[in-house]
């Protein structure tokens, strides 16, 4: 992240690229998505262009497009934009970079060397060390990974430092919490903020037993989901099916969720109370058991 605004706290949305039956980028709706996130949700940080939003299936012109389209829906309603740059190749990434700070873009993300690596594994905690020197405008680690020990190193190793730890991995996030995330950054905040922002404040005032329920029941869901295989695809068809927002099929080689995926996720949000805004408006929301 490039920013020096304030440190990044809290639920991040990695937002998904609504798409047209065509598999045309729908920019129609984004100002839409916002106003969900914002009012429905409580989310009011989102992260452009990454797994979520399929930014490496994206050329660079249409990553430039989607993000400048989230800058100026997003202007005055979300508190930081976060566009995420990485790519294949240096030059675009450089492109990219470039432009997330020509628009104003409150930071960039940066996946690490994916395909043609220097290294074949690097650990965050190594990766975090000497770091500011490097590269002076270093704000924070998104860090995905189950490895609860290397994320408690980057945390215990950079007490003195101001960074922000965004854990990625949203059925596990308390755990995360309690070795100090600052936050965290991931697909189920599209449609799950409002429960994980309950499980936040109850953690914040120390009420783990409650925080628990809270992790419990949002791991009940993303823990049947992934059973029936679940990735952007299934994100998508998820979304759609909570917020009424349209986000059409996913960029090939992807394929859209199919038809028993998305019977069984609406009837595994309904029982849990989870199809809030389109569905079940009526319902007492916070009952989760
Ligand atoms: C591999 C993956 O897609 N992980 C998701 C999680 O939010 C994930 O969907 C969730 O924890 C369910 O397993 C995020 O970390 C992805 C993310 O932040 C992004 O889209 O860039």
């Amino acid at each position: 992240m490039a920013s020096r605004k304030k440190k990044l706290q809290g639920l991040v949305a990695a937002t998904i690229t609504p798409m047209t039956e065509h598999g045309e980028i729908n920019f129609s709706v984004i100002g839409q998505y916002v106003d969900y996130l914002v009012e429905e949700q409580g989310v009011k940080n989102i992260f452009v262009n990454g797994t979520t939003g399929e930014g490496l299936s994206l050329s660079v012109s249409e990553r430039r497009q989607v993000a400048e389209e989230w800058m100026t829906k997003g202007r005055n309603k979300l508190d930081q934009v976060v566009i995420h740059v990485g790519a294949l190749s240096l030059k675009e990434s450089q492109e990219l970079a470039r432009h997330a700070a020509e628009i104003g873009a409150d930071g960039i993300a940066v996946i690490a060397p994916f395909f043609l690596k220097p290294w074949d594994k690097v650990r965050a905690e190594e990766l975090l060390d000497g770091i500011q020197e490097k590269i002076p405008t270093f704000q924070g680690l998104k860090f995905s990974d189950t490895d609860l020990l290397d994320f408690g190193q980057c945390v215990d190793q950079n007490r003195e430092r101001q960074f922000a730890f965004l854990f990625g991995v949203d059925e596990q996030l308390l755990s995360a919490l309690v070795m100090g995330a600052t936050g965290a950054v991931g697909s189920t905040y599209n449609y799950l903020g409002k429960k994980t922002n309950q499980m936040l404040e109850a953690f914040e005032r120390k009420d783990f037993s409650s925080a628990l329920n809270h992790q419990f029941c949002i791991q009940r869901f993303i823990n049947f989901v992934l059973k029936l295989g679940f990735g952007v695809s299934q994100t998508k068809a998820i979304m759609t099916l909570v917020s009424g927002i349209p986000m059409g099929p996913p960029r090939p080689p992807l394929q859209r969720a199919s038809r028993e995926f998305i019977d069984e996720a609406k009837a595994r949000l309904e029982s849990l109370d989870f199809l809030s805004s389109t569905y079940l408006k009526d319902r007492n929301l916070e009952s989760c058991s």
